[in-house]
């Protein structure tokens, strides 16, 4: 892959009063030191850069691992070649045509990443300067690949685990760059630009079109757009054009290619553009249809309707309206948690499956007319409910507003057998009245019923009111009516606005 980029150091130098100067590697108080390698060093280092330590090749040059410090430290370097006007590739994409404000991409890159060190980006060691006057940088060495080709590696492909710690961990990394000061912008975000570091965590790499300052400075102003066809913002036309949310975009784009384990653009597929093509499922609702083949969805399918929906956000046509990365992290986050659980009413309907093999439906088909009128948030009751979430529904005939709150777990043992029905001369061991509130025993899982739900909960018909215990097994079977309502506005409505219109 290339660029169309030009080199012009002198030029950056007076657009950006603070550019930072290669023969000075701590010239600010926010740079940090980096080391300068004698080139005859990374010829050892890489055994005259010999194809046993190739590691790859790239736009400007080729990356050789590197054993430096008598073995103990290996690293991985990247060659580059002094960058023409001439555009190289087909891939990158820049309108620049000589504007004489642009510096080489390796110098950029050694540049930003002396202002910048995190464990979720590949973090610069040092630098060198062949005999040519070409740069080499000397990064941290990524031993498991690239995302690109876990991603579209015909054997065994990620996870749904790993895909979405390895989004989050982009996600964080992108954050951790907008949120610095002055912030940098990536422009280059995609699949191939993130390495698989010792710990098989993801690392943003490649920061050889990384733009640091704020969007008004100068030297920002006067970069013209570059990026990567498929990844890049359709908004970002001109250098006036260029903000954090371009990088929005693109790793929206890169969600997609995760969620999907198609690339970012692809003949094999109608329409070629991942947008195009996911974006109008995204909106029909149609999430399985984006998940990647191979895998299928998760068995938490809220995770996918998630992560579709951010992912439509992100490469929203209007820039303004895509979310922040903090706001990315936070929701991706989310479904990282959401991971490995099951929807909080799937557990409920398994549970309800009991009740009916207990023959405890006699007491009346009950809860068909509720309506949710609120999703309450639930409070921390007791130190064995680590989560509890409830809703207010309406009972239409009677116009009640009942409240539910309820643990994710409420024990089998929490619904009465038949027979101990109090009423019924059974003996309700497992309840017990405690402050107003019902109070379901069972080992370790405890739930709720709040005060009027208990007293008033009913089908409008006085005498279908029933004593506490019935009205547990009433309260589940409401809940399995609602299921459906339920999760849409608890999980969708909330975080992403309506589904059916990402836009
Ligand atoms: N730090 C690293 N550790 C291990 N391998 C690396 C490292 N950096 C790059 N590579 C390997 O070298 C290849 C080329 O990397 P490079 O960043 O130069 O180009 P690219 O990102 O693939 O393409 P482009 O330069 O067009 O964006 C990568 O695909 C990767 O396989």
């Amino acid at each position: 892959m290339g660029y169309f980029s030009c080199n012009a150091e002198s030029a950056i130098a007076t657009c950006d009063p603070n550019f930072w100067d290669l023969n000075n590697t701590k010239n600010n108080s926010t740079s940090r030191t980096i080391r300068k390698f004698h080139y005859t060093d990374l010829v050892a280092a890489t055994s005259s850069f010999s194809s046993d330590n190739f590691l790859g090749k790239g736009s400007h040059g080729n990356v050789y691992k590197a054993t430096v410090d008598g073995g103990k430290l290996i690293a991985a370097v990247k060659t580059t070649k002094l960058t023409t006007k001439t555009p190289t590739s087909r891939h990158h994409i820049t309108t620049c045509t000589g504007c004489g404000h642009c510096t080489s991409p390796a110098e950029n890159e050694i540049e930003i990443l002396s202002h910048v060190n995190s464990p979720r980006i590949v973090n610069i060691i040092g630098f060198s300067t062949d005999p040519n006057d070409n740069k080499l940088i000397v990064v941290q060495y990524m031993p498991n690949g690239s995302l690109h080709d876990l991603l579209h590696s015909p054997v065994q492909p990620p996870s749904w685990t790993r895909r979405i710690r390895f989004a989050l961990q982009v996600a964080k990394a992108v954050h951790t760059l907008h949120s610095s000061n002055p912030p940098i912008i990536h422009r280059d975000i995609k699949s191939s630009n993130v390495l698989i570091d010792y710990d098989r965590k993801a690392r943003l790499g490649d920061f050889g079109l990384a733009l640091r300052g704020h969007v008004e400075d100068v030297r920002v102003k006067c970069t013209p757009p570059a990026g990567t066809l498929g990844y890049l913002d359709p908004c970002y036309l001109a250098p006036g054009d260029l903000s954090a949310k371009s990088d929005v975009f693109s790793f929206g784009i890169l969600l997609l290619e995760i969620l999907s384990g198609r690339n970012a653009i692809d003949v094999n597929y109608s329409p070629p553009s991942v947008v195009e093509w996911a974006v109008p499922l995204i909106k029909r609702g149609e999430f399985a249809g984006i998940c990647d083949r191979r895998i299928g969805p998760p068995t938490n399918d809220v995770v996918v309707r998630q992560l579709a929906v951010l992912a439509a956000r992100c490469v929203r046509s209007t820039a303004e309206r895509r979310p922040s990365m903090a706001e990315v992290v936070e929701w991706v986050n989310n479904a990282r948690k959401r991971m490995g659980t099951v929807p909080v009413w799937s557990g409920l309907r398994r549970r309800v499956a009991r009740v009916e093999r207990f023959e405890v439906l006699e007491y009346g088909d009950v809860g068909r007319s509720e309506e949710i009128v609120k999703v309450v948030k639930g409070v921390r009751r007791n130190g064995k409910v680590s989560s509890v979430v409830g809703v207010e529904y309406k009972n239409e005939s009677s116009n009640e507003v009942n409240r539910v709150v309820r643990c994710k777990s409420i024990g089998s043992g929490s619904i009465m057998k038949k027979g101990s029905d109090p009423n019924e001369g059974g003996c309700p061991t497992r309840i017990e009245r405690k402050k107003g509130k019902m109070r379901l025993k069972k080992s370790r899982s405890m739930g709720y019923l709040h005060g009027p739900s208990l007293l008033h909960y009913g089908n409008g018909n006085e005498n279908n009111r029933k004593s506490g215990p019935i009205h547990l097994v009433e309260m589940a079977m409401t809940k399995l009516v609602i299921t459906h309502k339920l999760e849409e506005k608890m999980l969708v409505t909330p975080l992403f606005g309506n589904v059916s219109n990402p836009e």
